[in-house]
């Protein structure tokens, strides 16, 4: 059929970009979904960013974007974003490109290689609050926990430990973040082109980083499981050759310094706000990682024993996740002609989705607006498609594992060391496009060795 869905392609170039723009800073972009459900059904066509896209919604829609054919539906940045991370990064790879270097990836990403890093991470964690919790009366959450899942990624994944090689590269990231977002104008002294500038100087650090490991792993004084880096580099085919190049690496670190911090430092920024908010929750989560400091000596690590200990505290997590998703949805690109739904979408539009409206469905999930972690004490009776706050089929996230052990040692010296009163009390956020507390989350806190 050569029917379009419904909708309109609205005022040339802008279309009705604006507009979800605006929803998204007012926290109101859920509702402006909704509204197009309600006039058009669960799919419609309509402008965004200068292209011709086909919005989708529900559980069989998903499934349609997350487990497409990949040489139909491809992954595709704008081409600032692309510019900033570069050409070879996982989200502009596809079909066997993608799965050698998702692959890669992942046998260090995977929870058996990760069990080894759990006391390393909680070591970051310690010295963090240390420096940037003890001894003060309020702090702001956000950035502190930007700070910290950041240098978290420096330590683990590329070997970076604390110090001021890593301080200038923190510098130059921030500065590559802060046009990442802004219009692509490169001209001298927009933030774009301060940007660009950034990303290149990091890219160079990242350079110099591969060539040590190099030459540690050919003088074998480093493990090939050290880092992601080291790990990358000792990949070989069966000739012996490196099966990731240089360029690969350098672009998926850039990736995962990204996808990485942003991500965690949402959900635990949430929570924080969320234990302040709802007492029963809190008590909950308290006594689970009360149980646990109980056996521990003072100056002790956490264990991986003791992450699996922490199901209530995960819960608590997920369902955050479900209704405070960090990803509020994304584009997919068409590379040919596609039907979908008795509808025809042509080749070039873009396909925007948005899981987080089958999150907040209450024929999924009853009382969507409620907060009620035991939603996920049989997570099997979750329909397939309907919870997706990490993605799903072939890109699904591959940092959800390091997400988790993060999130939750997090959560334990927390709670185990702080008790905490929002200063703004609001329960609200705006998208940015990660969601954002009002002034980043401003608490007070009291260690509790002084209560
Ligand atoms: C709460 C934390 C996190 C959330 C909610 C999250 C969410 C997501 C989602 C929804 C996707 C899929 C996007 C798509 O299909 O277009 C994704 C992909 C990705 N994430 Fe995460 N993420 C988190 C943490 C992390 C961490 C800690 C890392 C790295 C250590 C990471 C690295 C990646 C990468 C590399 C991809 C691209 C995968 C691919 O295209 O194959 N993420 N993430």
């Amino acid at each position: 059929s050569n029917r379009l869905p419904p909708g309109s392609l609205g005022v040339p170039i802008i279309g009705q970009s604006l507009g979800l723009l605006r929803a998204m800073k007012a926290n109101t972009a859920e509702k402006w979904i909704k509204q197009r459900i309600r006039k058009y059904g669960p799919i419609s066509k309509l402008s965004l960013f200068g292209k011709p896209t086909v919005f989708v919604y529900g559980p069989a829609a998903n499934k349609f974007v997350f487990n497409g054919d990949s040489s139909t539906i491809a992954n595709q940045q704008p081409k600032s974003i692309r510019m900033i991370l570069g050409d070879r990064c996982l989200l502009e790879l596809s079909g066997q490109d993608h799965k050698r270097v998702r692959d890669a990836l992942v046998s260090f990403l995977k929870p058996e290689s990760l069990k080894k890093y759990v006391e390393k991470i909680d070591g970051e964690i310690r010295e963090h609050l240390k420096l940037h919790w003890h001894g003060k009366e309020q702090i702001t959450v956000l950035p502190l926990m930007k700070t910290l899942t950041f240098n978290i990624i420096c330590s683990l994944l590329f070997g970076l430990e604390r110090g001021p090689k890593r301080d200038q590269f923190v510098s130059n990231f921030e500065t590559m973040i802060a046009g990442m977002w802004s219009v692509p104008v490169n001209l001298p002294f927009t933030r774009y082109n301060g940007s660009l500038k950034a990303s290149a100087r990091v890219q160079n650090m990242v350079k110099d980083l591969i060539q040590e490991k190099r030459k540690k792993l050919e003088q074998k004084t480093a493990s090939p499981h050290q880092d992601l880096i080291t790990c990358l580099l000792s990949i070989r085919d069966e000739n012996g050759q490196e099966v990731i190049t240089e360029k690969e690496i350098v672009h998926n670190v850039m990736l995962v310094m990204v996808a990485g911090h942003d991500t965690s430092s949402v959900l635990i920024t949430f929570l924080v706000r969320l234990l302040a908010n709802d007492p029963a929750v809190y008590a909950a989560v308290l006594q689970e990682q009360e149980e646990i400091a109980k056996d521990k000596s003072m100056g002790e690590f956490l264990t991986w024993e003791d992450l699996t200990k922490m199901k209530y505290t995960w819960r608590v997590a997920m369902e955050t996740l479900r209704m405070i998703p960090p990803v509020f949805g994304g584009f997919r690109n068409t590379l040919k002609d596609i039907e979908y739904d008795g509808y025809h979408i042509p080749k070039g539009w873009q396909i925007f989705w948005v899981t987080s409206m089958t999150h907040m469905d209450n024929t999924i999930f009853p009382e969507p607006s409620k907060f009620d972690p035991s939603r996920f004490e049989n997570q099997s009776s979750i329909p397939p498609y309907c919870y997706l706050p990490f993605g799903a089929g072939y890109r699904i996230c591959p940092g959800y594992e390091f997400a988790r052990i993060e999130t939750l040692l997090v959560i334990h010296r927390l709670v185990t060391q702080f008790t905490w009163k929002l200063q703004c009390s609001d329960n609200v956020f705006s998208r940015d496009p990660m969601p954002v507390p009002t002034k980043g989350l401003p608490i007070q806190i009291v260690p509790k060795n002084l209560q």
